[in-house]
């Protein structure tokens, strides 16, 4: 049964399970964001059985550029035959990208064309205006640049979506280019996606850990951890967490060689 089937329907954000997998000394990547496979076989086929349970799966930018994946699902067993099961759902990728970063021949817009995926989502917002008193030179110029992202895009296939920057006032530029996440997922809910994967990367991962100022917004927290040591040039996720969501204890998996934790939130 998908996930979203036991998410109530009135509710105005979709249901969030974060998820990654990490070293033994909390890295998410090598050095300089070198992709690391850390999962093993068994806990690399959970991870893909999640994807099959969620609406959507959601990434930062940076981990669309650094690691070009699929985000689809690949490592199942073929699904029987006469059951409900006759194929696999593929979530949407949803990728949260402000500056319109993504390439137009990436994997996930490569694969979505061959049938091998869900056509991807982009995230982003619209630069401020060129005008005002806050305006310098250059806006106009980085307006008219991801204006022709933006074109290029959506001819490849993408749907765009746009929200709205937080400022501290309407007459102010915004304070930063990051995406607000309950604006994000009010949106996503409202586009009829009823449940999340967020799968990193380390800022994403942050922000979202962070995000308990704004009410929680992650529902449940699955992490995988590999018997591996990364070292102090890996790409860590825990700096400056301060808040982090009050979360309880679910289950401990031991899954091959890795050992699966899974948390859920108290609200
Ligand atoms: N082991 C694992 O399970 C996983 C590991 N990874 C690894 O993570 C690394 C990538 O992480 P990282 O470089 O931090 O990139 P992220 O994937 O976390 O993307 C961060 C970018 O997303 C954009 N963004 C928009 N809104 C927000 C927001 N509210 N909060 C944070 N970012 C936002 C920004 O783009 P902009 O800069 O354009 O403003 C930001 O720089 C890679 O090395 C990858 O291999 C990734 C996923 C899972
Ligand atoms: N669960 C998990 N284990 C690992 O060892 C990983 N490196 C990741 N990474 C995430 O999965 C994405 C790659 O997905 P595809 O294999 O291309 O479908 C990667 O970008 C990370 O989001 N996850």
């Amino acid at each position: 049964m998908p996930l979203s089937d036991l998410v109530p329907s009135d509710i105005t954000r979709p249901y969030v399970t974060l998820t990654f997998a990490q070293s033994i000394d909390a890295k998410i990547a090598g050095a300089g964001g070198k992709q690391l496979i850390l999962s093993g076989e068994e806990s690399m086929k959970m991870t893909h059985w999640m994807r099959t349970m969620h609406d959507g799966i959601l990434i930062g930018i940076g981990t669309a550029v650094n690691d070009n994946p699929q985000l689809n699902v690949r490592y199942l067993p073929f699904p029987a035959q006469n059951t409900h099961f006759q194929h696999y759902h593929h979530p949407r990728p949803l990728i949260l990208d402000p500056h319109l970063r993504l390439s137009p021949t990436c994997k996930l817009i490569i694969n979505a064309a061959k049938g091998a995926g869900v056509a991807p989502w982009v995230i982003s917002a619209r630069p401020p205006k060129p005008d005002g008193f806050f305006a310098n030179e250059d806006d106009g110029e980085r307006l008219q640049q991801w204006e022709a992202r933006l074109d290029a895009l959506v001819a490849a296939g993408v749907t765009v979506i746009l929200v709205e920057l937080e400022t501290l006032h309407p007459d102010l530029p915004p304070t930063t280019s990051d995406l607000p996440l309950p604006a994000v997922l009010r949106t996503l809910r409202e586009q009829g996606i009823r449940s999340i994967m967020v799968e990193g990367g380390a800022r994403i991962i942050r922000s979202f850990l962070s995000s308990a100022a704004s009410g929680h917004l992650v529902d449940t927290l699955i992490v995988t951890t590999a018997p591996i040591l990364v070292g102090r040039n890996g790409v860590g996720y825990g700096e400056g967490l301060e808040q982090v969501p009050s979360m309880s204890h679910i289950t401990t998996e031991l899954l091959g060689r890795d050992t699966v934790v899974g948390l859920k939130s108290v609200s």
